[in-house]
């Protein structure tokens, strides 16, 4: 669904994304990486928000310079600080975008992308009465109106609380045994251990691992979580700099 091939993008000096490579299949794929890794920089390229500085992508087959538009009526992009209207109800926001992309049965279509969300007893009121895990599930309805083939989250459950955070994952699975592609970045890795088919970890816009959960840990060790594997792949600033956080300790101790 999603083809990378050495795609990049600086910002001046900064090269955010650096010769990525990465085949997506039908599945729930997650992005992992540090803060400033490159995962949104990926993910504005790939839904054709920012344009590379080199390299090529082919979402659902269409090139993401060249075949832009049909890129974006094959995806939907939900990211972090979606616009919802806060004077609305739940259902006058889902219209409007039904009303943008020009579906037609706009009626049906709304309240059964609401009804999918589990949302219908509550589509009626207004927005700002919503809790956090509702308006999530209301981007998401937006999202669904035109019947992406390839969905792509920012920190889907980012502020949520834990039953907030399980039911909008009931809902990506869902989506996915429905037929839809998921490609989603977050930082809480025991849910993408939990609930991804694959992940990739990113570190300094290069691809650090990639692979199932299950495989990345088993690579580590027994008893290893996807925590362990991230840590291993992904070097602290100190690392980097040459010397690890045992000697960084040393050497306070020693002042
Ligand atoms: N518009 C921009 N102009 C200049 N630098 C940018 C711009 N957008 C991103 N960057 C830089 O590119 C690098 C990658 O940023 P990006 O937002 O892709 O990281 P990220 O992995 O999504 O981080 P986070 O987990 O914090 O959201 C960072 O060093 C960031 O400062």
């Amino acid at each position: 669904m999603i083809e990378i091939r050495k795609l990049s993008r600086s910002f001046g000096n900064l090269r955010a994304v650096d010769e990525l490579d990465l085949d997506v299949e039908n599945e729930i794929f997650g992005l992992l990486g540090p803060n400033g890794a490159g995962k949104s920089t990926t993910v504005m390229m790939l839904t054709t928000l920012l344009r590379p500085s080199s390299g090529t992508a082919k979402v659902c087959g269409y090139d993401i310079v060249k075949d832009s538009k049909k890129v974006r009526s094959k995806i939907s992009y939900v990211p972090q600080d979606m616009a919802v209207d806060r004077k609305l109800t739940g259902r006058e926001n889902v219209m409007l975008y039904a009303k943008l992309y020009g579906i037609q049965n706009r009626n049906s279509k709304v309240d059964e992308v609401i009804e999918m969300m589990g949302l219908s007893d509550r589509a009626g009121d207004l927005v700002a009465k919503y809790s956090g895990g509702m308006r999530r599930r209301l981007e998401l309805s937006q999202a669904l109106v035109h019947e992406p083939e390839v969905l792509f989250l920012d920190e889907p459950t980012l502020g949520l609380d834990v039953s907030g955070r399980k039911k909008i994952w009931e809902h990506i699975r869902m989506l996915k045994a429905e037929g839809m592609t998921i490609f989603m970045t977050t930082h809480y890795l025991e849910e993408a251990e939990k609930y991804c088919n694959r992940v990739a970890i990113i570190d300094k816009g290069r691809i650090a691992a990639v692979g199932s959960p299950e495989k990345l840990v088993n690579s580590i060790g027994k008893n290893a979580s996807l925590n362990d594997v991230f840590l291993e792949k992904v070097k602290t600033p100190e690392e980097q700099a040459g010397f690890n956080s045992a000697q960084f300790r040393n050497l306070l101790r020693r002042r």
